[in-house]
């Protein structure tokens, strides 16, 4: 039998794990369960301390209450909790060669039952080899750093044009967070489709608009997935509320994404200038492809669609929040900035984003306090051992690497915001486990558009803090977790033209 040496490596790996002085795993400590309730107790008013909706804070008060790591039995579902960044680097390691989460369920449902226009439930919630035909597919045009610096000259042109028509010489804004979904939904739409949705047109501003229905169905249905997640039992037999609510929105998704294709496939314009390496989209690429059809694609889009605008936008605000409210940071931007881009609408181009130290640390910082999933999902692909407990292949996990960066124990004054931390040669610089800060996730099952998205916000970083001096004018700002990790408050920020 020929040995693969990541194979190999999986075997050393579970020999490692297979650790007999374990602890058993029903000793791993947590919520008392009850009868049918099992640990759903918790989160019920009056007798329970957590809440679904501030998923950080449950995490927090979790550790606090049980330790490093924490067994919960929701509905008949074992979870174990992990809070230690040795621990997140053991499941990592344990994942197996096809990575799998327990998520996105109703969005598979939805799919699966219309044969006609999907093959497979889509790249978020499909597991096993499934996933690795359309991921090792997929993300083809995203992974290599070259291939993702050339949507840069269209993001930069739209990031510019975003700052001019919301923003212009200066001005105050209390609600800063529908704009920038509309930035992120211009970025997004045009890595896909090589064009311009008009987002920031005055005609896209109705709330029956295309770009109005596309923001608010991708929320309402990220809205939703927890809780069809955490409700498959009841929806799998009868469509609930909160089904129907996805449903509607993953629908009119469908709707956008196929009118589209359609025109991308069946109508050809003679006098189109060629495209180039540079004007050739994702889709021109996708529907290329051998190895998948336009069943395959549809789901892609739409999946880039759904995670493509929120993340994005939540990150955005986050970024803002904390540049607005630290003057020594927002001038070291101005100075990395103005050297970087001379002039007000100088181009963010590889060699400025190569040389952005500064702001690819406040982006990094900004990740510690306000990443936008609190950990990520696992199903052990091993029996693997956890703070010294056996906890058998299949379980499933939770990492929370928001509440582990907020401690004292791994950071020092974890709730300061301060960029230097990720400056090599800085006094505050701090060498710690790469297993702690990590937004997009680790592994192959990483974020699929993570060079992507970090090109766009570092541009934004880089144009905002070379173009404006900025006030935050709004209330402290956390966040409430519907599944990513949304601002509770409204991005209220003074601009002001530099
Ligand atoms: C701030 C920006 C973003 C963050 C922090 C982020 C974070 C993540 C995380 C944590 C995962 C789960 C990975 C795992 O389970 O190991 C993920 C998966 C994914 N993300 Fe992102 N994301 C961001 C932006 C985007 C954008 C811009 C898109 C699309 C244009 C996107 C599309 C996806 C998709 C399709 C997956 C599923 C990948 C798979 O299961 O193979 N994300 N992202």
């Amino acid at each position: 039998m020929e040995v693969t040496k990541r194979g190999l490596k999986q075997l050393i790996s579970s020999a490692i794990q297979a650790d007999v002085s374990a602890k058993p795993f029903e000793c791993i400590p947590g919520p008392k369960s009850l009868p049918i309730l099992g640990g759903l107790w918790k989160y019920l008013p009056l007798i329970g301390n957590y809440d679904l909706n501030r998923l950080h804070i449950t995490g927090y008060k979790m550790q606090e209450e049980y330790g490093s790591l924490v067994k919960q039995n929701m509905g008949g579902e074992v979870i174990v909790n992990v809070f230690d960044p040795s621990d997140i680097e053991q499941v990592y390691k344990s994942e197996g060669k096809f990575p799998a989460r327990r998520s996105h369920l109703a969005v598979a449902h939805y799919r699966l039952s219309r044969p006609h226009l999907y093959n497979t439930g889509g790249l978020l919630p499909t597991n096993g080899s499934e996933w690795w035909r359309l991921r090792s597919t997929f993300q083809k045009p995203l992974a290599r750093i070259q291939d993702v610096r050339l949507f840069l000259p269209s993001s930069d042109k739209i990031i510019g044009d975003f700052l001019t028509t919301f923003i212009g010489e200066g001005v105050v804004i209390y609600d800063f967070l529908p704009h920038i979904s509309r930035l992120n939904l211009e970025l997004t739409w045009s890595a896909l489709f090589g064009e311009r949705l008009g987002s920031f047109h005055s005609t896209q501003s109705n709330c029956d608009s295309i770009v109005a229905g596309l923001i608010e169905a991708t929320e309402i249905a990220n809205s939703c997935i927890l809780r069809t997640d955490m409700t498959e039992t009841i929806w799998s037999k009868m469509k609930t509320p909160i089904y129907k609510k996805l449903e509607k929105s993953l629908s009119f998704i469908e709707c956008v994404v196929d009118k589209q294709l359609n025109k991308i496939t069946t109508v050809t314009d003679e006098s189109a200038p060629k495209k180039t390496e540079e004007t050739i989209s994702l889709v021109d690429k996708y529907l290329k492809f051998e190895e998948s059809d336009l069943k395959d694609v549809r789901g892609m889009v739409s999946d880039l669609i759904l995670g493509g605008i929120d993340t994005t936008s939540y990150t955005s605000c986050f970024i803002l929040y904390h540049i607005s409210r630290n003057k020594f940071v927002q001038e070291r931007l101005k100075a990395e900035a103005l050297k970087l881009l001379p002039n007000a609408n100088s181009p963010v181009s590889p060699s400025v984003l190569n040389e952005a130290i500064y702001s690819r640390a406040i982006l990094k910082e900004t990740f510690r306090l306000n990443p936008i999933a609190t950990g990520i999902s696992r199903n052990l692909d091993q029996d693997t051992t956890l703070s010294g407990y056996l906890v058998p292949k299949g379980t499933l996990i939770i990492t929370h690497n928001l509440v582990a960066c907020r401690l004292e124990k791994n950071f020092k004054d974890p709730l300061t915001f301060l960029p230097e931390r990720w400056i090599r040669g800085s006094k505050d610089y701090c060498n710690v486990s790469p297993y702690l800060v990590l937004p997009f996730s680790h592994g192959i099952r990483t974020c699929i558009a993570r060079r992507l998205a970090e090109q766009n916000l570092l541009s934004f970083i880089l144009k905002v803090g070379r173009n404006y001096s900025l006030e935050w004018k709004g209330s402290q700002l956390d966040v409430v977790t519907p599944i990513i990790c949304k601002p509770d408050n409204h991005v209220a920020i003074a601009f002001k033209s530099i």
